[in-house]
This record gives C-alpha cells, sequence and structure tokens, in this order.
C-alpha cells in the first residue's frame, strides 16, 4: 500500500503564548500543497524483526527508531499488538527542517496507512489523538484541508479560503532552521487583530497585517532568508512569508513566473495548492 505524504504551508502564524507545559499557544492557517514525499508499507515476510525503513531520496540525519513513520507504527502497536511486521519504504522528496511539515505529513500518512491495511477501524478523530502525540502540527495532515488551527496548532476550524488558480513559488534555501530552537527566540504576544479576520480580506491587504512571528528572529539570524522573501515581491508576489520556523519562503502569484531558476539557484520549485 502507497501513499503520498505532502507538505504544507503556513499563511500567518501568531504565538499567542508560553503555556505551563512549555510549548505555545499559537494560531496559524495551514494550507496543503503539493509538494510530496512517497510511503510505501508492505507485509514483512521473514517476522524477525517488527519493521524495518528504507529511505531513498533526500538524505535524513536519525536512527529509523527517530523517524516519526517508526514512532507512529510503535505507537499503534502499543495499543493494537495485532499489527504484524512490515517493511518502510520512504522517497524523502519535502526538506527537513524547512517549515514545510514534512516529517508530521509522513507521521499522519502512516498512521492512516495502518489503519486502512490492517482495518483498525480508527475514526478520525482517534487518528488526530494519536497523530499529535507525534508532532504539534501532525493532526492538520489526517484530514490535510486548509484549516484555522489554535491551540499548540492542533484544534482546528475550517477556513474559507482557496488558493486554486495561483502560482506558487516555493525556496528552500540551504539552512536548516531547528523548530525547538526557533520557538526559544520568541516571545509571545496575543495579536491586535485575528489571522481567522485577516485572511478574509483580499489577499492584497495580507502583505500589510499578515504575519509569521518568527520572521524576526530568524531573519535576523539568516539575512539571506529575509532576502529571498523581499526578492519574491520584487517578481510580483501577490503575499510572500517564510513558512513555519522556517527556513523555507514562499510567494504567491497571480501569473505564472519564468526565468526564477538562475535567480535562486536551483534551490526551488513551483507548487500549487492540494485541491
Ligand atoms: C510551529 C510549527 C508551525 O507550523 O512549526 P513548523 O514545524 O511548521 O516549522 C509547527 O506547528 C510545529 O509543529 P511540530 O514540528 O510538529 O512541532 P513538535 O515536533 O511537536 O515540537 C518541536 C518543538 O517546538 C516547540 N513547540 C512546538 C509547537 C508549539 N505549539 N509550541 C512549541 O513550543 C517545542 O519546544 C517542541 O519541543
Ligand atoms: N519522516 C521524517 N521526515 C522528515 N524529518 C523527520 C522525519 N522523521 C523525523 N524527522 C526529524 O524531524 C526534524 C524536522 O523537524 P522540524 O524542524 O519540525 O521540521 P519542519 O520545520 O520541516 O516541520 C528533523 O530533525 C528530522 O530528523
Amino acid at each position: 500500500m502507497i501513499t503520498f505524504p505532502n507538505a504544507k504551508i503556513n499563511l500567518g502564524l501568531n504565538i499567542v503564548e508560553k503555556r505551563p507545559d512549555g510549548y505555545h499557544n499559537l494560531e496559524t492557517i495551514f494550507y496543503p500543497i503539493n509538494l510530496q514525499d512517497a510511503l510505501e508499507v508492505t507485509r514483512r515476510e521473514n517476522n524477525d524483526k517488527e519493521y524495518t525503513l528504507h529511505i531513498s531520496g533526500s538524505p535524513l540525519e536519525g536512527e529509523p527508531e527517530d523517524n516519526l513513520v517508526v514512532k507512529a507504527y510503535k505507537l499503534l502497536k502499543k495499543d493494537y499488538p495485532g499489527l504484524l511486521p512490515v517493511d518502510i519504504h520512504m522517497y524523502k522528496h519535502i526538506p527537513a527542517g524547512a517549515g514545510l511539515g514534512g516529517g508530521s505529513s509522513d507521521a499522519a500518512c502512516m498512521i492512516k496507512l495502518l489503519n486502512d491495511k490492517f482495518s483498525l477501524g480508527l475514526s478520525t478523530e482517534r487518528m488526530e489523538e494519536y497523530a499529535v502525540k507525534l508532532g504539534a502540527d501532525c493532526a492538520f495532515f489526517i484530514r490535510n484541508k486548509p484549516v484555522f488551527a489554535t491551540g499548540i496548532g492542533n484544534l482546528f476550524e475550517p477556513v474559507e479560503l482557496s488558493l486554486k488558480g495561483y502560482h506558487i513559488i516555493l525556496i528552500k534555501p540551504d539552512i536548516f532552521v531547528s523548530t525547538r530552537d526557533a520557538f526559544a527566540e520568541i516571545k509571545p504576544v496575543r495579536p491586535a487583530v485575528s489571522l481567522k479576520e485577516i485572511v478574509k480580506q483580499p489577499m492584497e491587504t495580507w502583505k500589510n497585517s499578515m504575519k509569521n512571528d518568527f520572521e524576526d528572529s530568524v531573519f535576523k539570524k539568516f539575512p539571506e532568508i529575509a532576502a529571498i522573501k523581499d526578492e519574491l515581491y520584487d517578481l510580483g508576489a501577490v503575499y510572500a512569508a517564510m513558512s513555519g520556523s522556517g527556513s523555507s519562503v514562499y510567494g504567491i502569484f497571480k501569473a505564472p513566473i519564468e526565468n526564477v531558476e538562475d535567480k535562486f539557484c536551483g534551490c526551488f520549485c513551483r507548487q500549487r495548492a492540494l485541491e
């Protein structure tokens, strides 16, 4: 059984307050895009091991047991001992440490895939409960629809928003930003106007009203990321921002943009909204 975990971008991101558990309450809009990994799970013939993990594509650091797809398997196996041994094949295309939620998407897709393959009968809500144990934004990828998210990024309200027809240019500089480190730099502030209201306004207004709170500290540390955002606006983006805790930056355009390959030296890709 094979599935294609997709990335997301954040449209705005307000870090509202620090919680007693050390995490932060935030508000953001998660929007799925069509940049995808591939994840395949087959029944392992040999029962010598519970699982094997084979990764191809972009190299990923860490041991197999650190990988979120393995963590997802083990999490379900605790409650469903009948889960059979599996071989996991993953092709990594979504860059890590990019604010694109690649690992979280892999983990959420693993839960959905195991639920289907082994007929576990988990409801969507139950899968979301498992997903959030693996990562704050992981539950979003279970339904994988545009949402206004609050809490630690795990409470969702649908948003009336479609980027269908827009052209998204996504730039991933060769910089890894750790989400944990990015949070450590933030002083939380409750926004004067909620993102839920801002996103209802025409996209042309977002440049002056929609903010990613991680940008100030990440741009200060890595001015080259700020420069990418400026360049996207110079190219005519209606809205441009860093996604999540970085380091990728996206621009949303009304028309296709030609000849960007040279400008961004191969670290770019064209995207469209996942419909
Ligand atoms: C903040 C976002 C916005 O999209 O950043 P990106 O990962 O996309 O860049 C995500 O919600 C992140 O989700 P995820 O990447 O799953 O976070 P986790 O692995 O659970 O947490 C990594 C670390 O970030 C911090 N963290 C994460 C989420 C949150 N609401 N408050 C936090 O303080 C914690 O220090 C935690 O140890
Ligand atoms: N399947 C996976 N894909 C990508 N990263 C993974 C995966 N499993 C575990 N990770 C780890 O997650 C970390 C990326 O997390 P994070 O910085 O939150 O990324 P992002 O900002 O892209 O969501 C990396 O250290 C990576 O080793």
